[in-house]
């Protein structure tokens, strides 16, 4: 039987990766729902070529236009963020990938979690923000999480099911800026912060590369997928972006996965877990890598990485409060409204005013994340940027 999937966010980078996969094997994949925030012309070319069930626009105001390219189809179209919630739920579906940036990823998530659909995890969001809950939500509903982050995808295929993992090393590339000094990082502009050198990724994330957020956030991102703690976590820059991450054993055995920066590779393992399949496109050629390289990180330099630290320390809401300020800080950042080094600066502030909750609910995490959006705006208004 053919695995039904639904594809949120399936007009990004993730997305239309996820969709060259399902191409390559139309015999295991077809897919059941595509969903986009705004593009419209695109969301309605992919309808027409993979033929889903249905088609969701988050963004309601896009709806005619979607209903009106898709009128001679018999593709059932929606619009709004309830019914991108709904259509998770939907009974043919057996694995949601989860392609949506930021905290909007959340709650599909849950309604998808708890309608029993295997979890495929881009969206690493979900688990910062809220990484108990949904572990808790996944235990009760017996749905497995498998994860889509390169990282986090090397990881579990170097899990052993025998033998606890004793650490996990995350290998950062280190983003464009990598080697530039302090005052060099002062002036940096959205365009350089732009250029990741080895993955073409959707902008939010990109900019993280370059903050080196994204490894807070793929630290927190591992503490909930695979059961540790933060002190058995370690960051590793390693520019190649070739080893995608490691796992130390109790007796000091270290298993990495390799590969070319391509995530179609962890896309499609999530999708045929425990199988491998073929897949096209180039591979590893060793002579082309004549040196890998090693550094550690600094976080004097990429004060975000210290920050998601001390984050998954103090727990509670407060990786919501470090994910609400950051979606505000790189959305200013890509405006040009606030400098890269001020990035930190407003988070760091955020975490300092936003009530602290030790042990938040669902609703808690919704206020946390509206209450943080509207100090970090300030901030950034208010003379951050001075
Ligand atoms: N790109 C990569 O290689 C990797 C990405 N990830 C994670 O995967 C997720 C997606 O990243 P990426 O593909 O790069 O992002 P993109 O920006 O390329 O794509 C984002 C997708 O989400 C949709 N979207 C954006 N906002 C909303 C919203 N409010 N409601 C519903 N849909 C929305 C977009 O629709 P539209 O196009 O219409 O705006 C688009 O389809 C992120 O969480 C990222 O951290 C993780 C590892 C690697
Ligand atoms: C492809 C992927 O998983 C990204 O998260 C990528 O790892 C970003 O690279 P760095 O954050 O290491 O620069
Ligand atoms: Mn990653």
């Amino acid at each position: 039987m053919k695995k039904q999937i639904a594809i949120l966010g399936s007009t990004g980078s993730i997305g239309t990766q996820a969709l060259q996969v399902v191409e390559e094997h139309p015999d295991l994949y077809e897919v059941y729902a595509l969903t986009a925030n705004n593009k419209v012309e695109l969301l309605a070319e992919q309808a027409r070529k993979f033929m889903p069930e249905a088609v969701v626009i988050a963004n309601e105001d896009k709806y005619i236009q979607l209903k009106e390219a898709l009128s001679d189809l018999p593709i059932k179209v929606y619009a709004g963020t309830d019914a991108l919630c709904q259509i998770v739920e939907s009974g043919p579906i057996h694995i949601v990938l989860t392609a949506m940036v930021g905290y909007a990823g959340l709650r599909p998530t849950i309604n998808a979690i708890k309608a029993g659909k295997t979890i495929a995890l881009a969206n690493k969001e979900t688990l910062v923000v809220a990484g108990e809950l949904i572990n808790d939500l996944a235990s009760q509903y017996h749905t497995p999480i498998l994860p889509v982050d390169s990282e986090h995808s090397a990881i579990f295929q170097c899990l052993e099911r025998e033998n606890p993992v004793h650490k996990i090393i995350l290998t950062a590339s280190g983003g464009p800026f990598r080697t530039l000094t302090m005052e060099q990082l002062r002036s940096v502009t959205k365009e350089q912060a732009l250029k990741h050198p080895n993955w073409h990724m959707g902008a939010k994330i990109t900019i993280d590369s370059a903050s080196m957020m994204n490894k807070g956030f793929e630290v927190i991102e591992a503490k909930w997928l695979f059961g540790v703690r933060p002190d058995q976590i370690e960051v590793v820059v390693h520019p190649q972006s070739v080893i995608h991450s490691m796992v130390e054993f109790e007796d000091g055995a270290v298993k990495a996965q390799l590969g070319v920066p391509d995530m179609r590779l962890p896309i499609q393992y999530a999708f045929s877990y425990p199988r491998r399949e073929h897949l096209s496109g180039e591979r590893l050629d060793f002579a082309k890598y004549s040196t890998l390289t090693f550094e550690a990180p600094d976080t004097t330099r990429f004060r975000n990485l210290a920050l998601a630290y001390e984050a998954l320390h103090q727990g509670g809401n407060m990786p919501c409060i470090v994910n609400a300020a950051n979606e505000v800080v790189v959305s200013a950042f890509l405006k040009d409204q606030l400098s890269f080094l001020k990035m930190s600066e407003v988070i760091e502030k955020a975490m300092s005013m936003v009530p602290f909750i030790k042990v938040p609910t669902y609703n808690d995490y919704v206020e946390t994340d509206a209450e943080t959006r509207r100090i970090a705006a300030e901030l950034v208004i208010n003379g951050m940027n001075k």
